[in-house]
């Protein structure tokens, strides 16, 4: 006869026990937690409570301690809601996206601020900027960039246009799913919704296997998802999120081009964010409109060997300079090697704006 109930039995009890030494170092985490926002508040009506640069030391650290067998991502995220349930004990922490909800942007949010956030919807990028600047919300999670569409130039301008600043990036693999609702006829799909930067993304795909379905953009794939909710001859292509919201099937799973499609998104607010061991700094440039100017402008992160990341080039919206750089690159701008670039591009150029120094993605 096998042993199995025994087993299952005694790794059960084993599991029960485990849980509760859990279940009290949580608590003790908490409460630690409770105490630092407490020696935080001492003296300072302003205090900030999140803090970027702690938060990307912690889940760097667990990563490495991580013994498996879960992956060091896995345990990274179960961390990350740790954390944000410790955040939101010292105070909630209050986000504006660009929605509608489920969107990769709503997705970009939770996995970097984690469940316990508050997040709210926005209908435009710079909507996101001013409800952040009125100080209606604490943060605001934009999209900048994507690995096969390119830079979100709606963003870049909005960051000409504000005061605020950068104190974080995270980075989110992009999977496209075929969605369908329950009274859809499957074979009968004539009409496909989406985002265009998506329709983009698919491109190949559609091509392949639904050659003659109508195309229809939407302003995002969330409307798409939605859309597809009453009609039975329609699908949309959109994510796990908004596929959740509606209540939709995947018909096709991960249907995007290219396997490593990936955006990454932006932490902005107005809080200067300390060295956390691994960061990045993003600055906008203006040139005099003369021979050699670009040169000019990278020559001392070459010289310094500074490890530039992305280079932009925007419209000046000013009309006195042609050309505004947005540059992002590795390292603090408290380390002496950058604070010295930084200062050589600031006698070099017409204006440089400091968009802020942030923790690489660590999720
Ligand atoms: O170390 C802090 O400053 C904390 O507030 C604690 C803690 C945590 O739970 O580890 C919580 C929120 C902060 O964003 C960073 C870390």
């Amino acid at each position: 006869m096998s042993d199995a109930p025994i087993n299952l039995d005694s790794l059960r009890q084993r599991i029960d026990e485990l849980d509760t030494d859990i279940l009290r170092l949580i608590s003790e985490r908490a409460e630690c937690a409770r105490r630092v926002a407490e020696v935080k508040t001492q003296g300072d009506p302003k205090a900030v409570f999140y803090r970027p640069e702690r938060e990307a030391q912690v889940l760097r650290r667990i990563m490495e301690l991580n013994p498996g067998p879960l992956d060091g991502e896995e345990m990274a995220r179960l961390f990350r809601e740790i954390m944000s349930a410790c955040l939101a004990l010292e105070q909630p922490v209050k986000v504006a996206y660009l929605g509608p909800e489920g969107t990769f942007t709503q997705q970009a949010a939770l996995k970097h601020f984690g469940e316990s956030a508050v997040s709210l919807p926005m209908a435009a990028i710079d909507e996101v900027f001013r409800e952040v600047e009125a100080g209606a919300v604490n943060y605001g999670v934009v999209p900048v960039e994507n690995s096969t569409e390119g830079v979100i130039n709606h963003t870049l301008d909005s960051f000409m246009d504000s005061g605020m600043g950068i104190c974080g990036e995270v980075v989110l693999r992009i999977h496209h799913h075929l969605l369908v609702a329950d009274t859809t006829r499957r074979d009968k799909v004539s009409r496909i919704y989406s985002h265009p930067q998506s329709f983009a993304q698919c491109r190949k795909w559609l091509d392949a296997h639904y050659p003659h379905a109508e195309r229809i953009p939407v302003s995002s794939n969330a409307e798409a998802a939605r859309l597809v909710k009453t009609e039975w001859h329609s699908a949309a292509i959109a994510g796990d999120m908004a596929a959740k919201l509606y209540g939709l099937t995947r018909l096709a799973e991960k249907i995007e081009d290219r396997p490593d499609n990936s955006t990454r998104f932006l932490i902005i607010g107005n809080q200067p964010v300390p060295m956390s061991g691994e960061d990045k700094t993003s600055i906008v440039v203006a040139m005099r409109n003369q021979p050699g100017a670009l040169h000019d402008l990278l020559e001392p992160f070459h010289r310094h060997q500074i490890d530039m990341t992305r280079l932009e080039t925007r419209p000046s919206r000013s009309g006195v300079w042609n050309y505004v750089f947005f540059i992002d690159f590795k390292g603090h701008r408290d380390e002496p090697r950058v604070a010295a670039v930084l200062e050589e591009v600031r006698l070099r150029a017409a204006e440089l704006k400091i968009l802020g120094s942030y923790p690489q993605g660590v999720l």
